[in-house]
């Protein structure tokens, strides 16, 4: 058989392929605080890495209809805007018929999906272009009391929504800068990963553990993700102590940075767009 070549791939396709590749990465790094990875399940009973993965394939085809609509629409605008939000709640409901009901990703499509959808867009402006989208309203939204409605209640805690748009400053201004850091300074791929998620977690009001853990739970998270990196990052020992620390201590909390693994994900996405469009 003709072994495919990579430009025979359409754009929507190769949009899809650098989505879910960012997501099944997220998943496969280790050690990550208290989220799923290859050594186990972190703070969580219901998630395994088996099931992040095939939650990540399920949604191959939702990225690919995001960046299909965002070239048949050819611009930002409530049309698009719409047809994204219905897209990203059917790929929720593929995710959760894929996982018997257990959220893996729903951050992820949101993030994901509105960056996919503005690298089909406008691919020198994809953070921008993506904040443009989040700020207009889907009309046909359901607002269901999910637990980042309830911890913006308790807490007026900024959210998903906000960090999309605000064009994403977790991953322009702490992940992407660190990955590229840490790069530079040899520490390996795997460790500059590791680095960029910690910058993330250093910064972010992420909803997951607030909603498990209250403000506790997200001081720990900052100041331990802050720690880590004082102490040299992921490639030191001292950076490794710190990291040990913190899994203790997140897991002891019950609290889990999903939010910023899903950042994590939109991170690795944006890092592999350039030379690949
Ligand atoms: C606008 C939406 C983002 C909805 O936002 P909202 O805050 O109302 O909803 P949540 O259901 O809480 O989902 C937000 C998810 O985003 C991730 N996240 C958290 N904090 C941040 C942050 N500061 N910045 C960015 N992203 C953040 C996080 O996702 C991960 O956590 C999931 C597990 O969370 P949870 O269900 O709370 O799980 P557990 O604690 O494990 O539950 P229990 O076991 O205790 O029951 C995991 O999936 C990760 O992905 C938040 O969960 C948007 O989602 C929306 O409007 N959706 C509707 C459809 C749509 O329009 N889609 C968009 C198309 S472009
Ligand atoms: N690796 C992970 N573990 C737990 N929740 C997540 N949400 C997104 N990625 C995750």
């Amino acid at each position: 058989m003709r072994a495919l070549k990579l430009h025979e791939l359409s754009l929507a396709d190769r949009l899809a392929d650098l989505a879910v590749d960012a997501l099944i990465d997220e998943a496969d790094l280790s050690p990550k605080p208290a989220l799923v990875d290859r050594r186990g399940n972190g703070a969580h009973s219901d998630l395994h890495l088996g099931l992040m993965h095939a939650s990540a394939l399920s949604l191959w085809p939702m990225f690919k209809e995001m960046a299909e609509a965002a070239i048949e629409f050819g611009e930002v605008g409530l049309p698009l805007r719409e047809a994204l939000g219905r897209i990203g709640r059917e790929g929720e409901q593929a995710m959760l018929t894929t996982t018997n009901g257990v959220n893996t990703h729903r951050g992820a499509i949101w993030a994901l999906g509105l960056l996919t959808a503005a690298a089909a867009l406008e691919p020198r402006a994809v953070t921008l272009t993506a904040a443009k989208l989040a700020l207009l309203n889907d009309r046909y939204a359901p607002q269901p009391v999910s637990h980042g409605a309830q911890v913006a209640q308790r807490y007026g805690a900024r959210g998903a929504r906000e960090e999309a748009q605000l064009g994403f400053p977790s991953v322009v201004q702490r992940g992407l800068p660190q990955l590229h850091r840490s790069r530079q300074q040899n520490a390996g791929e795997q460790n500059a990963r590791l680095d960029a998620l910690l910058a993330i977690m250093t910064d972010l009001a992420d909803t997951c553990v607030l909603y498990r853990a209250g403000p506790e739970g997200l001081y720990a998270m900052q100041r331990g993700a802050q720690a880590v990196l004082e102490a040299g990052g992921s490639a030191t020992l001292g950076g490794r102590r710190q990291l040990h620390a913190l899994d203790l201590q997140l897991l002891s909390l019950n609290a889990s940075p999903g939010g910023a693994a899903d950042l994590l994900a939109a991170c690795l996405f944006i890092d592999r767009l350039d030379g690949a469009l």
